[in-house]
C-alpha cells in the first residue's frame, strides 16, 4: 500500500510552547485514519504541523514522497492536501466567501482542474451533499452551521486532494446530521479514493468508519493500531493516562 503521509519523531508546538513529543503517524493510500485524544492533547497541532502552521522543532514530515518538514502552507497544500480546520460553531470557516453563492464558492476553489473537470467535480459534490445542490444559488453567509461545514469540506474536495484532513467536522452539529456526516466521510473515501486523516471527539462513530486509529495524549501517541482492537473502555483508560 502506497504511503501518502509519514510523520516521524515529530517535536512541534508554538514558539516556546512545546506541544508534540516524538509523534509518529502514517496514512496509507485510500485509508481513513482516525486521530483521537482528550482536549488539548495536540491533535490540531499535529495537523497544523503537517501544513506548516505550527513550529516544527525536529523530526520529519513526508507527503507523497516529498519532504515537507517546516514548509509553508501554500507549498504543502499544492502537493495535494486539503485541510478543513476546526471552526467553533462552524462560523468563520476560512476560504468561504459569504457574498458568493454556494456554486460560486465551489468554482472559486477549483484551482488546478480543467473547466470540464470543474463542473464534473461540482456534480460529484452535489451527489455527496444533495443539500448543496438545493442551496447552489444561496449566498454562503446565509447557510446554517451544518451547511457551512458541508461547503467547507466541498471546497477541500474541489482541490482534488490526495489527502483530506478533517478537524472535528461534526462538532456542533445536530445528532441526526452527525450520523450523515460520518457516512459522507466514508463515501468521499470510497468514491474519490482520497485518504482521510480525521480528528474526532465522537470516538465511537469515528472508529466505526476508520481503518486505523492513533490516540494522542498530552502530545504523545499512546495507541496505534486498527480500529477494531480498541473500544470505549480502553480509550477512556488511555485518555486518563492509564
Ligand atoms: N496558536 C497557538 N499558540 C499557542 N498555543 C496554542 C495554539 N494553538 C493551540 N495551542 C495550545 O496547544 C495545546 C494543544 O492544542 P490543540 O488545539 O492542538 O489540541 P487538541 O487536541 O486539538 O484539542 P481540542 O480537542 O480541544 O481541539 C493546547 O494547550 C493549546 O492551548
Amino acid at each position: 500500500m502506497a504511503e501518502v503521509l509519514r510523520v516521524e519523531k515529530l517535536e512541534a508546538g508554538y514558539g516556546k510552547f512545546h506541544v508534540l513529543f516524538g509523534v509518529d503517524i502514517v496514512v496509507n493510500s485510500g485509508e481513513i485514519v482516525v486521530l483521537l485524544g482528550p482536549n488539548g492533547a495536540g491533535k490540531s497541532t499535529l495537523l497544523n504541523s503537517i501544513v506548516g502552521m505550527a513550529d516544527v522543532y525536529s523530526g520529519r514530515i513526508t507527503l507523497l514522497g516529498h519532504d515537507v518538514t517546516g514548509k509553508p502552507p501554500h507549498e504543502v497544500m499544492k502537493l495535494g492536501v486539503a485541510y478543513v480546520m476546526q471552526s467553533p460553531n462552524n462560523f468563520g470557516t476560512p476560504n468561504i466567501f459569504g457574498e458568493l453563492t454556494v456554486f460560486e464558492n465551489l468554482i472559486a476553489a477549483s484551482a488546478g482542474l480543467s473547466k470540464k473537470d470543474v463542473l464534473k467535480r461540482v456534480e460529484e459534490i452535489y451527489e455527496i451533499f444533495p443539500r448543496l445542490r438545493e442551496l447552489r444559488d444561496r449566498k454562503a453567509k446565509f447557510l446554517s452551521g451544518g451547511e457551512r461545514q458541508m461547503l467547507a469540506i466541498s471546497l477541500g474536495l474541489m482541490k482534488n486532494p490526495k489527502l483530506l484532513m478533517l478537524d472535528e467536522p461534526t462538532a456542533g452539529l445536530a445528532p441526526k446530521l452527525v450520523s450523515e456526516f460520518f457516512s459522507v466521510i466514508k463515501d468521499i473515501r470510497d468514491k474519490f479514493g482520497i485518504s482521510i486523516l480525521l480528528v474526532e471527539q465522537n470516538a465511537k462513530k469515528a472508529l466505526e468508519i476508520g481503518d486505523r486509529a492513533y490516540v494522542l495524549v498530552t502530545g504523545r501517541i499512546r495507541y496505534s493500531g486498527d480500529t477494531k482492537s480498541i473500544d470505549e473502555d480502553r480509550l477512556a483508560k488511555l485518555f486518563l493516562g492509564q
